[in-house]
């Protein structure tokens, strides 16, 4: 027996040079009901919850000329499962997954219901008499009148609730809005107020999303995955809830962070929601508080260590690639670094890994340096980096600027790292301190006295670019950017710690401290700035602007492994897409309002590069990765259905 999706029904459709492989989908063996599978013209019945069921056998849909039948559901590339694609959107489609949503079963269906912009005809030819009240409005329209409703809410947890009713139950029109209204929609749905969601996510939780995997699943891994609806799974955001933004260890709760990053990359980046998921590993908290709270939604018990909690992990990436293949790419997401440095190197080898707070963060931040030397002049050779926080978004950043120096001078990467420097919760790392020191931060122990404050870092190296990456807020002082602005005619000052409680400094701050000289941005957002007469728009500096394209670039090329090289890719694409405009008004991150843009020319680099390096399986490479790119993002208008 054979499932047909409804975009099977669809020709091929593409682009010149990015044909999009629509797929059959293989019910697995285990749990499909026996006595439904789909195909409208071969006759229909209706079982008691209100989906239509109708039979047909494999074999004839096999002989179809428009039907590619994988051999397996794990091939990677771009799969246009439900006719998700921007190249499908004038079809009509018939709603379905497993079985033909139909009636009130279709209102309740958050994939291909519409709510008031079902037509005539469609309520009609699905059962919606009577289910509706007879007003058909369009999808704008709705658009307008969601964002009426959210803006109603004053405070910003309402409007992430409101956000997460729709989307579990109206999905396109959640991407929709997502989308339109992005500029405005990003902080609701991701940082800084996804960080509150999850602090009090036991409280606000309503209807669990995402895969819930704990120590008690041990030894059952690979049928949890196959309990997920989704079987041609492309993305994978999984945490283990112990670093949430710079909110500390959330246990399970973090599950709004796996959650926030895949909206985005369908938002963002156009992966289709179908093909991704959001996972959390609960081996427990050390969260006092939450341990004690009769809400808590995970494993009332203190984190598992060591071989308990290795294992545990290692079940579930062998499972992954077990169950989706070798080509899903697993994003791994505020973990803590006594982990995160670890599970990417030991599963870097073997499976499509991607850390986003290492390598994301990395190549966002690299991208605003290389756009920042517009108003500062040379080359980043000439610059001179400060760190607060050598964790795993300061000592990721700082490898990767001294990679691409390294590159682009020829010096060996050895004297690259020596123009950068870290300070952590006991002060400058320095080469006294080198026995004591975790293994990620060695390579950054120079020659130089112990220094404990910042402001006294700062006097004494001198640098030109000051990076916060500590999780603490307000620890760029007056002193410090006072300072920084005393040494640098335009002191480049990042304050990258989430959310917004976190962050280093203000952007008032900021310009107002160094008189509105400093070139500033940060991880969560801030509004405009007025300083004397002048008006600075200060940048987000956060890894949203990478991770959805750079997702992207992997899946349509079929990449197998992550390089360096593709992360200096996605920072040169992010970074020439900065506009005369944008300069003027002190900017060295593009507007997200042209995000998808963004993302595509991203995605188009990376893939590139992985052609390049040999890392690509999607064969032949298509023409014009860029317009490919495009072409096979979700789009979340409403379809037509038949
Ligand atoms: N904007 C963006 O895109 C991103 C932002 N971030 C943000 O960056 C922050 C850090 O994340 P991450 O690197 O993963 O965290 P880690 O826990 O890996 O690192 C934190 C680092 O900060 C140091 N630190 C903590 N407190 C202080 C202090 N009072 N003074 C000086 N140093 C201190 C720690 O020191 P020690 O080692 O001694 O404990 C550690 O080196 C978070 O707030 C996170 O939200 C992260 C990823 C992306
Ligand atoms: C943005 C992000 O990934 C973080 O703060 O952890
Ligand atoms: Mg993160």
């Amino acid at each position: 027996m054979i499932s047909l999706s409804a975009s099977s029904f669809l020709n091929k459709t593409g682009v010149p040079g990015c044909s999009t492989h629509l797929s059959l989908r293989q019910p697995r063996a285990r749990s499909s009901p026996a006595f439904f599978r789909v195909l409208s013209t071969l006759g229909s019945s209706r079982d008691p919850n209100g989906s239509v069921l109708i039979e047909t056998s494999s074999s004839s849909l096999e002989t179809s000329a428009d039907i590619v039948v994988p051999k397996s559901t794990v091939s990677g590339g771009v799969q246009d499962v439900y006719g998700e694609d921007a190249a499908t959107e004038d079809m009509p489609i018939t709603p379905w997954s497993l079985s033909v949503a139909s009636g009130y079963t279709l209102l309740r269906d958050p994939h291909h219901n519409k709510g008031l912009a079902f037509s005539h005809r469609e309520r009609d030819a699905h059962y919606l008499r009577g289910l509706l009240p007879p007003t058909v409005i369009s999808q704008d329209l709705q658009v307008k009148k969601m964002m009426h409703t959210l803006r109603q809410y004053q405070v910003p947890l309402q409007r992430y609730m409101c956000m997460m009713d729709l989307q579990e139950t109206n999905e396109r029109l959640f991407y929709k809005l997502l989308i339109d209204h992005v500029e405005e929609l990003l902080p609701v749905v991701y940082t800084p107020t996804v960080g509150e969601a999850c602090q009090k996510y036991g409280s606000i939780f309503l209807r669990p999303q995402g895969l819930f995997i704990s120590l008690k699943e041990k030894g059952k891994i690979l049928e949890v995955l196959r309990n997920w609806p989704e079987k041609n799974i492309q993305v994978i955001v999984v945490t283990d809830g112990e670093r949430i933004l710079g909110l500390g260890d959330l246990g399970c709760q973090g599950m709004g962070i796996p959650v926030g990053k895949l909206s985005l990359y369908t938002a963002l980046g156009g992966v289709r929601p179908s093909a991704c998921l959001p996972v959390t590993i609960d081996v427990g908290t050390n969260n006092e508080k939450l341990l004690n709270d009769e809400f808590y939604i995970g494993l009332r018990q203190r984190r598992a260590t060591g071989e308990e909690y290795s294992e545990l992990m290692h079940e579930f990436m062998t499972a992954v690639k077990q169950n989706y293949g070798e080509k899903v790419v697993i994003q791994f997401e505020d973990f803590a670094n006594h982990n995160a440095f670890d599970l990417l190197a030991k599963y870097g080898a073997t499976h499509l890994v991607f850390n986003d707070d290492i390598q994301g963060t990395a190549s966002v931040v690299l991208a605003g340096l290389i756009a920042a030397l517009r108003f500062v002049g040379g080359s980043l050779s000439n610059h001179r980096f400060l760190f607060l926080g050598a964790g795993e978004a300061g000592t990721g950043i700082a490898e990767l600027i001294a990679l691409e120096i390294s590159k682009k001078t020829q010096i060996p990467l050895e004297e690259a790292r020596k123009n950068i420097w870290l300070v952590d919760s006991k002060g400058l790392i320095v080469s006294s301190r080198k026995e004591s020191i975790q293994h990620f931060k060695k390579p950054w122990a120079h020659d130089h006295e112990p220094i404990k404050d910042l402001v006294d870092a700062v006097k004494a190296i001198k640098p030109t670019v000051l990076i916060g990456t500590s999780g603490v807020g307000q620890t760029f002082t007056q002193e410090v950017v006072e300072t920084m602005a005393k040494l640098n005619e335009k002191p480049i000052i990042l304050a990258l710690s989430n959310p917004t409680s976190q962050s280093e400094c203000t952007a008032e701050e900021a310009y107002r401290w160094s008189e509105g000289r400093a070139i500033f941005a940060s991880g969560s957002p801030f509004a405009a700035v007025e300083y004397e007469g002048k008006t600075f728009v200060p940048g987000q500096a956060n890894n949203a602007y990478i991770f959805p394209g750079f997702g992207l670039g992997l899946i349509m090329s079929g990449t197998i492994r992550v390089h360096d090289d593709m992360l200096l890719a996605a920072s040169e694409a992010l970074a020439e897409q900065l506009m005369e405009e944008h300069y003027e008004k002190g900017m060295i991150f593009p507007p997200f309002r042209n995000i998808r843009k963004i993302s595509a020319r991203i995605a188009a680099r990376v893939a590139a590069k992985a052609y390049e390096l040999g890392l690509a399986t999607r064969l032949p490479q298509p023409k014009e990765l860029e317009q490919c790119a495009e072409s096979s993002m979700y789009s979340p208008s409403y379809r037509s259905y038949r």
